[in-house]
């Protein structure tokens, strides 16, 4: 996986040093999301479909599409009967969602005709592998699971790579810690697994982007039998909304209101402080814990390694700061920074 990480990253970041050298210019301005979707969406369609990974990119399109109108429809999650409403919207949420199921299967039969449905070094091989209709594990079942890992996979990282350069730009002592510390480690060179487990400023940096902008806002529970937390009842059955960004904001946890929205990445200079700390949880907790949490680490220091080593960026004065949550916390409008070759 790490070789999908630096043979995507490296294509874009040569097309960026290109893009700025063409320009002539002391600067370019870059709208940073079509770079970082390029190289997270490489990584994900590449660990699932190995080469049939350019599907990847058509299945990804349709989810995002799917993700969306499902956002707007379950606006009325709660107002009773509301799925049964046949609105524009709920129809298009179902076609989008065959249409994905569709793209899937084509390279899952693709693999049947040719007998080779489990002889690739990818997570569809592996998983349709599993498939056995006595166990319970289904073709269909295989499908969902795909599209859950394209989902779950891609746009946090993408988002967790788009809010920490934000940060870096706004905040350009750290941004020139971590560059000093990637040139120290890597002495120019392309860094490798290990170099980037050395990289500990980069470690806070990314925690503390996670802290104020966590890429997936809430998570859910089901209480299992009625539990009383303080003065409150829950009942068997009923549904907790978790809030991840509400805890990572607690005043309480956090150092006070005055410190709690200050970005502030030595507050996770303590290596043990930073794994048992209660209160935050980018990666949610327990049973359910984000099975993606290596891959995202190491692909966020890989790409933003790559970055620093190469660029320096501010903000531009094009961007306006307008975060929004569609259960991942987005820029609304963007994030657009002026990169300089270094
Ligand atoms: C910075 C990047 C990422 C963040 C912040 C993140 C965060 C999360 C969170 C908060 C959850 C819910 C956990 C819970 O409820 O306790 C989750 C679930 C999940 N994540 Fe990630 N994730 C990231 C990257 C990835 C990647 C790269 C993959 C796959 C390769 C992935 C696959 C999944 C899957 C499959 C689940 C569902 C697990 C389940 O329901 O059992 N994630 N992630």
């Amino acid at each position: 996986m790490f070789g999908s990480v630096m043979e995507a990253s490296l294509a874009v970041m040569n097309e960026l040093a290109m893009r700025i050298m063409e320009g002539g210019k002391h600067s370019v301005e870059i709208e940073v999301d079509g770079d970082l979707h390029k190289i997270t969406a490489y990584v994900i369609s590449k660990l699932l479909f190995g080469s049939n990974y350019k599907k990847g990119f058509e299945i990804l399109d349709k989810l995002k599409a799917l993700q969306h109108a499902l956002f707007k429809a379950t606006r009325f999650v709660g107002v009773p009967g509301s799925r049964f409403i046949p609105w524009g919207r709920n129809k298009k949420v179902w076609i989008l969602g065959k249409e994905a199921d569709y793209l899937i299967m084509q390279i899952i039969n693709e693999r049947l005709k040719c007998n080779t449905k489990g002889s690739r070094d990818d997570l569809l091989g592996l998983l349709l592998q599993e498939v056995n209709h006595d166990k319970g594990l289904t073709t269909q079942d295989v499908v969902d699971e795909c599209k859950t890992l394209l989902l779950a996979g891609q746009d946090t990282t993408k988002l967790s790579l788009t809010w920490t350069l934000m940060l870096l730009a706004l905040n350009p002592h750290w941004q020139d810690r971590v560059r000093a510390e990637v040139i120290q480690i890597t002495k120019g060179a392309h860094p490798d697994i290990n170099m980037l487990s050395e990289m500990k400023i980069m470690t806070m940096v990314l925690n503390e982007s996670m802290r104020l902008y966590p890429p997936v806002s809430y998570t859910v529970r089901q209480a299992k039998q009625d539990t009383r937390v303080g003065n409150l009842e829950i009942p068997k059955g009923m549904s907790v909304l978790i809030n991840i960004l509400g805890m990572h904001e607690d005043p309480h946890l956090w150092g006070g209101p005055e410190d709690v929205y200050e970005f502030n990445p030595e507050r996770f200079s303590n290596v043990e402080f930073s794994r048992k700390k209660s209160g935050y949880i980018p990666f949610g907790f327990g049973g359910r814990v984000c099975p993606g949490e290596k891959l995202a680490r190491m692909e966020q220091k890989a790409i933003l390694s790559m970055i620093v080593s190469r660029f320096s960026f501010t903000i531009s004065p094009n961007y306006s700061h307008s975060p929004t949550s569609l259960l991942s916390i987005m820029p609304s409008n963007g994030l657009q920074l002026l990169f300089t070759l270094l």
